[in-house]
This record gives structure tokens, C-alpha cells and sequence, in this order.
């Protein structure tokens, strides 16, 4: 079954989900971004947001999270490639973490304009 098409693909998937509960048990900046997904979640409800707002605000959140995880990757990487002190590395991983902070900031502007008219 598992040799299939399908079978491969929802290997896949399974590989994929374990992934993700790796990230949420060790990365302490994914465990942070899940308490903010999750309380920016519950605002959504209690602000009874419209289609499009969670549209972006899902949107948002989950670009934050995904290019953490790659930030996440890239470190992983390139601690295991060389792991001591060296100046491309330190390079490498300022590039990924700037990578995140576009994102971050993104969310934040969306977080502003979905909530700050409600107030
Ligand atoms: N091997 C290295 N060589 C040169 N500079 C490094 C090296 N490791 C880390 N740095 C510098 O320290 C910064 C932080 O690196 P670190 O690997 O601790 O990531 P972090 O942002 O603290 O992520 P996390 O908390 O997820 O581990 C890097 O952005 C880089 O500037």
C-alpha cells in the first residue's frame, strides 16, 4: 500500500506532520509564535473578524511560521556543516533570521490594521 502513488504521498504527509510537532517541542521561537497564533486566533473570534481579515490573519500566520521553520532548517544546517566559529556562518544564518523579520513585520502591519479600527 505505503508503494503506491498515494501511499507515497501520505508517507509524506506523515513525515511532514512529524516535522511540525518537531518544531513546536524544540524551537523556542515556534513555541512563541504558537502562543501568538493561538491568542490572535481566539481575538479573531472574540473580534468577530470578517472572511478576508482571517484570510490574511490565517495568511500571516502561517508565512511567520513556515520561514521560521526554514530559519529553523538553515541553522540546523549550517551548525552541521560547520560547527564552529566562522564569519559565512554567522552571514548564513543573520540572512535567514532577516528573512523571518520581513515576514514579521507583515504580520504585525496586518495584526494593525484588522484591530486597531476595532478599538
Ligand atoms: N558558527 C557561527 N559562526 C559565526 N556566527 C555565528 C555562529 N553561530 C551563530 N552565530 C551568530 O549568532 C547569531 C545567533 O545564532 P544562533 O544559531 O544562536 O541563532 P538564534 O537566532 O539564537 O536561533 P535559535 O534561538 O533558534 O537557536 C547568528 O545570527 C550569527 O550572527
Amino acid at each position: 500500500m505505503w508503494n503506491t502513488f498515494l501511499g507515497k504521498r501520505l508517507k509524506g504527509c506523515k513525515y511532514a506532520i512529524v516535522g511540525a510537532w518537531m518544531l513546536i517541542k524544540n524551537e523556542a521561537s515556534i513555541q512563541v509564535q504558537t502562543i501568538i497564533a493561538i491568542g490572535i486566533t481566539i481575538a479573531g473570534f472574540v473580534f468577530n473578524i470578517s472572511a478576508t481579515e482571517w484570510m490574511f490573519q490565517i495568511f500571516a500566520i502561517a508565512l511567520v511560521m513556515s520561514i521560521e521553520g526554514l530559519n529553523t532548517t538553515v541553522e540546523a544546517i549550517a551548525d552541521f556543516i560547520h560547527p564552529d566559529y566562522h564569519s559565512k556562518i554567522g552571514f548564513i544564518k543573520d540572512i535567514a533570521a532577516g528573512a523571518v523579520f520581513f515576514a514579521a513585520v507583515a504580520a504585525v502591519v496586518i495584526a494593525c490594521i484588522i484591530y486597531i479600527p476595532k478599538f
